[in-house]
């Protein structure tokens, strides 16, 4: 195999020390972050669970975002075996096990919550478009059967990788892709250019949905200043008491609005420029030399850091936009519904959770 047996050529990679993968970075710095990462997304994201467990999945929005919070638990619980792996305490048996299945989940999570992403954006923007178009039973489980066939495609997509790394590692020191067949490394090459359309295609959807619904959200506030009902409709739906919400609440509103794209920039972007180069470092590795391939893959880890910051975000987004989150939490928490409004740019008025 023509990867492995490149890869196989700088056997010394470890001993080499300007070529070598183990490095602070790898072996500290990141197995650090990730550490920090896991417990404060494992708390945030637990709460995320516990709240939207005592909310119906009564409209599109809500069903979306419950999909997200799995992918994200998922996420999170990937990490330890990764900072396991990283910091070289693991066994080989595990670190295995981090190319086979754990990392393999991670990405599979990874693309779930950017397709989720970008149906929500869809939905906020209908929403804002079409403020009165309600639901019925017959679209919710038309949007539950969405979710299965998202999860079962990229399932049946990630599921080779998974297979397909099956070799035994011919020495203590190998990465993901000595473990990889030939067939192996193809469908690992295949996988990351469906993903890059996957996230490219949904980043101009979240482009274009925020467009349109930015654009509503000022025609509505210079149409009138005391009835706008599509400030409310971003999480709620159509709402008489966004009259009485004042212009600075607007604009914190559509600041909001802006949390989406952001989170999507810069978890998301980073990462999909690095890895074309890196995936063809895997693959065809007579292109690069060790230290290009040392730099694309510490380009790598480095946003891909960045990706994994998104489980943690999620949680914020959930209580900025979802207004049905907010008022559970904060009943829940025996809090008074208006807590927060200077932040959320939202009043306490009635939530229907659309
Ligand atoms: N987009 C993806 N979807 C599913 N699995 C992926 C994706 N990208 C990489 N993988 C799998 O995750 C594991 C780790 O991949 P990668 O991060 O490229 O390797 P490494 O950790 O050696 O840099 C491999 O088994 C790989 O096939």
């Amino acid at each position: 195999m023509e990867g492995n047996t490149t890869f196989l050529q700088f056997p010394g990679n470890r001993t080499n020390g300007t070529c070598s993968r183990d490095n602070v970075l790898k072996t500290l710095v990141f197995p650090v972050l990730y550490s920090l990462l896991f417990l404060v997304g494992l708390l945030l994201n637990a709460v995320a669970v516990w709240v939207f467990f005592r909310i119906p999945s009564k409209s599109h929005f809500i069903i979306y975002l419950k999909n997200v919070v799995v992918a994200d638990v998922i996420m999170t619980f990937t990490f330890p075996f990764k900072v396991l792996s990283d910091s070289n305490m693991a066994s080989i048996g595990l670190r295995i096990f981090v190319c086979r299945v754990s990392s393999v989940l991670f990405y599979l999570t990874m693309y779930i919550s950017i397709l989720f992403f970008g149906l929500i954006s869809i939905d906020r923007c209908r929403k804002t478009l079409m403020p009165f178009r309600g639901t019925n039973t017959a679209r919710l489980f038309r949007r539950k059967l969405l979710s299965g066939a998202i999860w079962t495609f990229l399932l049946i997509l990630c599921l080779p990788n998974v297979i397909l790394t099956s070799k035994t590692p011919t020495s203590k020191y190998f990465k993901c892709s000595d473990l990889k067949t030939m067939a192996g490394l193809h469908w690992h090459e295949v996988v990351n250019h469906v993903c890059q359309v996957i996230f490219w295609v949904n980043l101009v959807t979240v482009i274009v949905c925020y467009t349109l619904i930015t654009k509503e959200l000022y025609r509505s506030y210079s149409r009138s200043k005391s009835q706008s009902p599509v400030a409310g409709t971003i999480c709620q739906g159509p709402s008489r008491a966004t009259t009485q919400k004042s212009s600075q609440a607007k604009r914190k509103m559509s600041a909001n609005v802006f949390l989406v794209l952001a989170v999507f920039f810069v978890c998301f972007v980073p990462f999909h420029f690095a890895r074309v180069p890196y995936t063809m470092s895997q693959t065809r590795t007579v292109m690069f030399d060790c230290k290009l391939k040392l730099f694309f893959f510490q380009l790598k880890e480095s946003t891909l850091f960045l990706t994994s910051i998104n489980s943690l975000l999620d949680p914020l987004i959930y209580f900025f936009l979802c207004k049905a989150f907010r008022t559970t939490l904060f009943k829940t928490l025996r809090l008074p519904l208006g807590t927060c409004s200077w932040l959320t740019g939202q009043g306490s008025d009635s939530d229907t959770g659309n």
